[in-house]
């Protein structure tokens, strides 16, 4: 059965902090061999649906299995791999030494030379890792993330602090790796990042998933315009099914309405009543993104 199972299945997954609901009912599956991103603002949830999927936090209630596993047990066999977040490298160890050194923790580990290749590090192999730039030290917390030659990568924002060509040649290792046939899920702040690198796209707000869908299919969303507008409970799950509206989100009394077709959305809202201080505004990718996840700060257009 595990052979076959996703890489991640989450349900219901719910998570807080004392009286703050990091993570509220999320729900999505990860299939093999896809690289999927959390995309999200600070504060949405991302970080938490990470270390829940890592086995780092336990959920309140739901679950999530990596492989068909626990996360614990995916990470025992080597199956999931972890980035770890800053921290420095050990300074003595050469990155060969340093990376050979984790590999050996693992039972069936990736090939030592096919890790650096991956994590194109094979030109700095024998330097010790305190002489490595910032985008070299993080590509070597990439190869460890590799070194038990998991099926799953999990990566926190990955990119976070890199200059831009550092950036690109992550992600030329990212690819690289999942170019193999297996599945990485990254989060991060970073549209551009998402649907460069993405197949899917996993949109978080308030730690709900607030869309969820292929690269290509949540850049229409930035085509599209957000219709808003004052509802009563009573209308609340009828509006997200209105002609045009790919994405909901709803704050209090105020439902913001990612349309597809505005003009449609607004005919359907006006039959049923639901026109209390209705607007309509439009935008681009960034746009779409703030409205669905930032609704109170409103739109251009
Ligand atoms: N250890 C904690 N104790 C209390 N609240 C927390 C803790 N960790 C996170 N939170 C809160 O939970 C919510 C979600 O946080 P999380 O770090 O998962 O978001 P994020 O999307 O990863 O944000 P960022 O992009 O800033 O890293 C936020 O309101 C945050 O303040």
């Amino acid at each position: 059965m595990t052979k076959t199972a996703p890489a991640v299945a989450a349900r219901g997954l719910t998570k807080a902090y004392g009286p703050v609901r990091a993570v509220d009912g999320v729900a999505f599956t990860v299939e093999r061999g896809a690289a999927i991103a959390v995309l999200g603002p600070n504060g949405a949830g991302k970080s938490t649906i990470i270390h829940l999927i890592l086995g780092l936090l336990t959920p309140d209630r739901g679950t999530v299995t990596v492989l068909g596993r626990t996360p614990e047990r995916a990470m025992r066999a080597g199956l999931l791999g972890a980035m770890p977040q800053e921290g420095d490298l050990v300074a003595r160890l050469s990155v060969r030494e340093l990376i050979g050194f984790v590999r050996r923790t693992y039972p069936a580990p990736m090939p030592l030379d096919e890790v650096l290749r991956i994590a194109g590090l094979t030109g700095v192999a024998g330097r010790r890792a305190n002489r490595l730039s910032g985008g070299q030290a993080q590509r070597v917390r990439f190869a460890l993330a590799l070194a038990g030659d998991p099926d799953l990568v999990v990566l926190d924002e990955p990119t976070a602090a890199l200059d831009v060509e550092s950036r690109r040649e992550l992600w030329t290792a990212i690819r690289a790796y999942v170019s193999r046939g297996k599945s990485v899920i990254f989060s991060t702040h970073y549209l551009q990042e998402a649907d460069e690198n993405a197949d899917r796209v996993l949109v978080i707000a308030g730690g709900r998933v607030v869309a969820d869908d292929s690269a290509e299919e949540i850049k229409r969303l930035a085509v599209g315009r957000t219709v808003s507008v004052d509802i009563g409970n009573g209308l609340a799950e009828a509006v997200t099914a209105l002609p045009g509206v790919i994405a909901a989100q709803r704050r209090g009394d105020r439902v913001h309405l990612r349309s597809r077709d505005a003009d449609a959305t607004v005919l359907a809202l006006a039959r049923l009543g639901a026109v209390r201080n209705l607007e309509v505004t439009s935008g681009g990718l960034e746009e779409a993104f703030l409205a669905l996840t930032h609704p109170e700060k409103g739109v251009a257009g």
